[in-house]
């Protein structure tokens, strides 16, 4: 169970003065600034629970997480996970949790994802059958056996989250934190993520908080939707409960193809969709597919020019 009781979380930084002369200025003295990043945020994730937290650019998403898996303290108020504190760094909670950073990798850029596997053996002292066990359970899970022996530089970008996702997890732990898993993804392997983690909990249970900026991210894999925006919970209910239709706000996609070049028409509503389909030959569509909302337009549309 996580218990999030009032945190608040302000970073500490510096104005930084330009050119030569501001340079120089503040190497005597520097302005302090403090940036508030999380005001006030109450909340209870219990075991199994799949959660959704979306928000802006800056909302706070990334610093929530940081502050949940105990790599930032926070400011004001505690964070309690099976009644440790993260940032105790306590072998057992650490032991309890995997992260990812859709936009760090964990795995070292000249060698194969498996040498950094067997170090995180090492670290998280796993018993060599269990660690076989783990890898080869994960890897078929997502179907990335063949990939764990290549240096991870001639990896795509795909191939390496799912690396990653297998690090995040080697120690099985009983909470998941993602922070934009599906970043740069294509929706085949975005799609391979996404029923990697449905399969995850529901056979082992495990706790998964994902951030993302796309709709397709919380709609494929979560229940409970956070909302956060300038720091604070705005909303936290189910998809369905929210104030607006997220399916009257999907864009849609054609592929064409005419013979000699593949053409993609983007970002066509769903009034207009008929009207493109009535000028275009029904020959040379090879697909339409639904693409996602996007975080930022789903809120400007619940909560138009609220400020939080
Ligand atoms: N190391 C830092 N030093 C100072 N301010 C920071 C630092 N990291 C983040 N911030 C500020 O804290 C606020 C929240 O940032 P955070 O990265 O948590 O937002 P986010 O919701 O994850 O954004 P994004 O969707 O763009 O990744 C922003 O105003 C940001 O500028």
């Amino acid at each position: 169970m996580i218990n999030i009781k009032v945190i608040s979380y302000s970073y500490k930084t510096f104005e930084k003065n330009s050119g030569l002369h501001g340079t120089i200025k503040d190497f005597f003295h520097r302005e302090k600034v403090y940036v508030s990043a999380l005001k006030k945020v109450n909340l209870n994730i219990k075991d199994g629970e799949v959660v959704g937290l979306i928000g802006p650019n800056g909302a706070g998403k990334t610093t929530l997480v940081k502050v949940l898996t105990g790599i930032l303290s926070p400011t004001n108020g505690q964070v309690v996970i099976d009644g440790i504190f993260p940032d105790s760094h306590d072998k057992k909670m650490l032991a309890n949790i995997g992260v990812l950073f859709g936009q760090k990798s964990q795995l070292s850029w000249d060698l194969p994802p498996i040498d950094t596997l067997n170090m995180l053996g090492s670290i998280y002292n796993i018993d060599v059958n269990d660690f076989d066990a783990r890898l080869s359970e994960l890897s078929n899970m997502l179907n990335a056996k063949d990939i764990l022996r290549t240096p991870t530089r001639n990896l795509s970008l795909g191939q390496r989250v799912k690396c990653d996702l297998i690090c995040s997890l080697i120690h099985n732990p009983k909470y998941l934190f993602l922070d934009e898993p599906t970043l740069g993804l294509d929706l085949v392997t975005q799609e391979s993520i996404y029923n990697f983690l449905r399969k995850l909990n529901q056979v082992n249970g495990t706790t998964i908080i994902i951030t993302s900026h796309n709709m397709r991210d919380i709609e494929a894999v979560t229940k409970r939707l956070l909302i956060l925006a300038k720091g604070k919970i705005i909303f936290d209910g189910s998809i369905k409960s929210l104030p607006v239709n997220v399916n009257e706000y999907k864009k849609f996609c054609v592929r064409l193809y005419d013979g000699k070049k593949e053409q993609i028409e983007e970002n066509i509503s769903a009034d207009n969709l008929s009207k493109t389909l009535k000028s275009i030959d029904p020959k040379q569509i090879i697909s339409i597919s639904r693409e996602g909302v996007s975080v930022e337009e789903l809120i400007l549309k619940i909560y138009k020019n609220q400020e939080f």
